[in-house]
């Protein structure tokens, strides 16, 4: 099943509510929750603070991405503030299997995001016990940036091994996707698109949302 996680790092954060109400027109099930420390990216976004703030105005599954050094620091953090669903950086920790543990310890869905310069490979030991595998299609820190076709073949590899291994985790993509070309993240194997700019920018949201929905029903 395709869903459409937006990303709230393209909104206005002056009009987050009324963005969000208008996502509540929509089929989303999910918003995407862009954490960034101005280390491990080069860009400082928002915290638990700002995703706790939201809770009692929604009950979008929470996918929260963290692009922060040392995550395992502030996993409590992200559960106490009403994230479903914590994804890290394999890149932004020494310890990636405890930490993975450590959040479904919470109850909540782990998930794994890999660099565009990182291989599907270094995940193999992981993959089992993942909800959800994160491909960066851009290089993480900005919305509105280039989609990388290089990072299909590795969704199509996530894919492969999903299916071969008869794994559970969802295939996220994100970065630089558009409706106009999500078919080929879809395509190679993409289940949960995440999309910022396209969605916040568009002159009409909810028009912009039921267009991806539109594109999904033919897959
Ligand atoms: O993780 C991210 C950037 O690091 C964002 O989720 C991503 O860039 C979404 O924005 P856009 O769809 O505009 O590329
Ligand atoms: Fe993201």
């Amino acid at each position: 099943m395709l869903e459409l996680a937006p990303s709230l790092l393209s909104a206005n954060f002056y009009n987050l509510k009324e963005d969000l109400s208008k996502l509540k027109k929509t089929d989303v099930k999910y918003i995407h929750l862009d954490v960034m420390d101005g280390n491990f990216v080069p860009n400082i976004s928002f915290g638990p603070g700002l995703i706790k703030s939201l809770r009692p105005y929604t009950d979008l599954i929470f996918d929260t991405h963290l692009m922060i050094e040392n995550p395992e620091k502030y996993v409590e953090d992200f559960v106490n503030c009403g994230s479903d669903i914590i994804t890290f950086h394999l890149e932004a920790t020494k310890h990636p299997h405890s930490l993975v543990q450590k959040i479904k310890s919470y109850g909540k869905k782990a998930g794994i995001s890999l660099n565009p310069s990182s291989l599907e490979q270094d995940l193999v030991y992981l993959l089992e016990d993942l909800d959800l595998v994160l491909v960066m299609s851009v290089n993480p820190g900005f919305g509105g940036q280039k989609f990388i076709d290089s990072q299909l073949n590795k969704i199509e590899n996530l894919r492969k091994i999903k299916e071969e291994k008869n794994y559970n985790y969802i295939i996220e993509v994100d970065g630089g996707i558009k409706s106009t070309n999500v078919t080929k993240a879809i395509e190679s194997g993409a289940e949960l698109i995440v999309s910022g700019s396209d969605v916040f920018k568009a002159e009409d949201l909810i028009d912009r949302v039921n267009e991806y929905y539109d594109i999904f029903k033919r897959y």
